[in-house]
């Protein structure tokens, strides 16, 4: 199920005091929780029954809240005014690692009631009616990896990054020795999650130092978003009030970054399996179609899979992070690797990183099926053996060719709307002129006394 409270098990906790503060949250373009934390008596009052506001910024501003320019929602010119935030009942849930607190999920609308298209979650909202119309429901499951430091967020913050102590000393895949010194973390993390309704399967080490992915059930493709970005979001907070910190981001250091693969199967809306088929490989033509679609848009859509200038330094040769446009049966050199059976037959797509909004890579992915059910696209033969020395197109390397790869793609304005499309380019723009105009410590060190 969504969430773990109903409204009326909400207002009796409120009524009990076991509950006194709601968060109010929705996710902003870069696919950070943002909102309010109302108090118990406001919520039961008035935001319960008529919603909240927030400023129009908050889809509209960098990572470090500047007002900055190109944007048609929201702007100086405009006033900066409100939006209204929705909540979405079904989204209530306790937050088990917060002291008396629930939090819901909102959509977010205009003051005249009108949707706001660039919303990271109506986008998705869009994409999921789209195959609904189709007779098609999807269901996802989304692998966050992430690497824990010894050091607080507070610490690593003042040392810039620098000289911070990774959680353990060494690859640490499968190990279950080293990494039992992060139980009490991980654990407190696995049963937070339970706690605020989602279902945890377990954890697993990875391969860089401190580095480890925490996995969770696959559910409806909304579920699973909204899932995600409460999960990364308490991770934070959790790691935060152990001392410790853990970061997603795409590729902290030269070694293994950290993925988001996401899986995506999809049925009938009656329940039934129509991915696989008696067709080769045992797909059906849906299927084959769905592969070829996701196949051929992965390129102009690679700047939803990968949206920071961070994400595209993960993608190198050797490190189980995807290069090549390329789809397998159980290949993990792959961008696209095809596991499961019946109902489970599915796509993982390798190219998302920690740092994606899992709203916007899950709308690529269904877009990129979609046109290819549409356009009944051949499905080419699945690469066999080492895709990383193979001949096949290369993802983009920069967030600047993938910004122009979506700039040109039809595909991406059929299925978003071009307000879509004007405002992830706009938001690409702005990272890409913030990098361009950054001299970093690898410059320095360079080019300082040597050169
Ligand atoms: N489990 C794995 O396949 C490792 C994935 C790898 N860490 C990546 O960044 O893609």
């Amino acid at each position: 199920m969504p969430g773990n409270l109903t409204a009326a098990q909400l207002e009796a906790a409120i009524a009990a005091d076991e509950i006194d503060t709601v968060i109010v949250a929705f996710p902003d373009a870069q696919g950070r929780l943002v909102g309010k934390r109302v108090a118990g008596r406001f919520w039961v009052d008035e935001v319960g029954k008529h919603g909240a506001e927030v400023c129009d910024y908050l889809l509209s501003v960098d990572v470090d809240m500047n007002t900055v320019d190109g944007y048609a929602m929201s702007s100086w010119d405009k006033g900066y005014g409100d939006m209204m935030l929705r909540p979405d009942i079904e989204t209530l849930r306790r937050i088990p690692w917060q002291p008396a607190t629930a939090l819901v999920i909102a959509d977010l609308l205009y003051v005249d009631g009108s949707p706001v298209v660039q919303s990271p979650r109506g986008i998705l909202q869009a994409q999921r009616d789209r195959l609904a119309e189709k007779g098609l429901v999807a269901f996802s499951g989304t692998e966050l990896e992430f690497i824990v430091f010894d050091d607080s967020f507070r610490d690593a913050w003042a040392k810039r990054y620098q000289g911070l102590t990774a959680s353990t000393d060494y690859n640490v895949d499968y190990n279950l020795l080293a990494t039992t010194r992060l139980e009490p973390l991980l654990r407190d993390i696995r049963r937070g999650m339970e706690g605020a309704g989602l279902y945890c399967e377990g954890v697993k080490g990875e391969c860089n130092d401190g580095q480890q992915e925490i996995a969770f059930r696959y559910a409806e493709i909304i579920e699973t978003a909204d899932q995600h970005t409460i999960y990364k979001n308490g991770a934070k907070e959790i790691a935060d009030a152990h001392g410790q910190s853990l970061t997603f981001m795409a590729k902290f250091d030269q070694r293994e970054g950290n993925s988001c693969h996401i899986h995506l199967s999809v049925r009938g809306n009656d329940g039934s399996a129509v991915m696989a088929g008696d067709g080769e490989y045992g797909f059906s033509k849906l299927m084959e179609h769905w592969i070829a679609g996701i196949l051929a848009t992965l390129r102009e859509f690679t700047l939803l899979y990968a949206p920071t200038i961070n994400s595209y330094k993960r993608y190198a040769k050797g490190t189980f992070a995807p290069t090549g446009v390329a789809w397998g049966i159980d290949n993990r050199t792959c961008a696209l690797r095809v596991v499961g059976h019946g109902h489970s037959l599915r796509v993982e797509n390798r190219v998302p990183g920690g740092d994606v909004n899992p709203y916007l890579a899950i709308s690529a992915i269904i877009a990129g099926g979609l046109h290819g059910i549409e356009h009944e696209l051949e499905l080419p033969a699945p690469l066999t053996g080492n895709a990383y020395d193979s001949d096949v197109a290369h993802l983009p390397t920069t967030l600047r060719e993938a910004a122009q790869l979506f700039s040109e793609s039809e595909v991406a304005r059929a299925a978003f709307g071009d307000d879509v499309v004007a405002h992830y380019l706009n938001q690409a723009r702005i990272e890409v002129e913030a990098y361009d105009a950054a001299v970093t410590d690898w410059e320095r060190i360079r080019g300082f006394e040597r050169l």
